[in-house]
């Protein structure tokens, strides 16, 4: 049974018409007349317990809406969302218990207060028993190497400091949905790649449900095996992220290190530079033990290697299909 469902989901925002000509803002603040903005144009998807989306989409294609209303901030103009048996807007004090949150670009914690005490008050809020709050707290100290700045106001965190104290602060309370938009916008790769280490390891251990909007397809590459991606407020995507490749991208390329090399059959030479040369193949066509069975028999070859398409270029090819 699906632990989110949205059905239909639309949100409309409207906005005063823009007057122009003279004494313009007045015009507009005085006459009636709006636009409307159809943020989110009738998306549907179901997640089940336990899985990792990626939820994409370009810059304005609705994403943050989505997650407002998933997480009971908006209300929709209509269509329908569940999670986890609440209805977001309606149930905010259940569906609050039952979902963590963590934006890359706002913090949750008191600006003020050492990052060890924010804590504290998040395990009050949430009714969290002492010893098991003195558990998790341990167990986030250790994994997200929080030790070094407990102690620390959250306003003199780094970036990176400071996400690793959100995640702790959004899981204190054990909820069974993880929702993260752009957890690692501004980390450095190591920085990055320990937030992504952490929720893996929460997926894995907790069975936590996990929906991810990011910018950064290695997050999505790294965590996700689905991905839904929106565009225009639709849904331009929802499956697998290797069947999304295999359908926009299905060619690989084989790199031959070797001093001469004009062709093989089932692939073409795509690029040729310093003794290495790229041959283009599809593998439904071609198998790649083939090739390079091929290759070897007629070539003096010194290095090989299969390139996957990367995520980034197929969904590149994906927005450019649709504009
Ligand atoms: N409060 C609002 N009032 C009016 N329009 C809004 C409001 N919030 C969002 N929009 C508009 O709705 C559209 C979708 O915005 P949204 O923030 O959901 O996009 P997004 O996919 O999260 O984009 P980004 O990747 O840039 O964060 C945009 O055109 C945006 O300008």
């Amino acid at each position: 049974m699906p632990v989110i469902e949205v059905a239909d989901l639309v949100k409309e925002f409207r906005r005063p018409k823009q007057q122009h000509g003279s004494f313009a803002a007045v015009r507009t603040l005085l006459t009636r007349e709006y636009t409307v903005k159809r943020a989110v144009d009738g998306v549907s998807f179901r997640i089940e317990p336990g899985e990792m989306v990626g939820y994409l989409g370009p810059n304005g294609a609705g994403k943050s809406t989505t997650i407002k209303m998933l997480t009971g901030i908006l209300v929709p103009t209509s269509g329908t969302v569940q999670v986890a048996g609440t209805t977001p807007w309606r149930d905010r004090a259940r569906n609050a218990r039952q979902i963590g949150v963590v934006f890359g670009q706002r913090s949750q914690l008191w600006w003020d207060l050492p990052l060890r005490e924010s804590l504290w008050l998040i395990g009050r809020l949430y009714d969290v028993p002492a010893d098991r709050f003195a558990q998790k707290q341990k167990q986030f100290a250790e994994l997200l190497d929080l030790g070094p700045f407990l102690d620390t106001p959250v306003r003199q965190l780094s970036l990176g400091q400071r996400m690793r104290g959100d995640l702790a602060a959004a899981m204190l309370y054990d909820p069974s949905i993880l929702y993260l938009d752009e957890p690692t916008v501004g980390l450095d790769v190591v920085a990055k790649e320990r937030i992504r280490t952490f929720v893996g390891r929460l997926n894995r251990e907790s069975g936590t449900t996990v929906v991810l909007t990011t910018h950064d397809l290695d997050d999505v590459e790294e965590l996700c095996d689905r991905i839904v991606l929106i565009d225009h407020g639709k849904v331009a995507y929802d499956g697998d992220v290797d069947e999304l490749k295999a359908r926009y991208a299905p060619h690989r390329e084989l790199v031959v290190q070797t001093d001469h090399l004009e062709g093989v059959e089932g692939a073409e030479v795509v690029r040729r530079e310093e003794g290495k040369v790229w041959l283009r193949f599809d593998p439904s066509v071609t198998p790649p033990a083939e090739l390079v069975a091929a290759v070897l028999a007629r070539h003096r070859v010194t290095d090989l290697s299969i390139v996957e398409p990367e995520l980034e270029s197929v969904i590149h090819r994906i927005y450019a299909d649709r504009r």
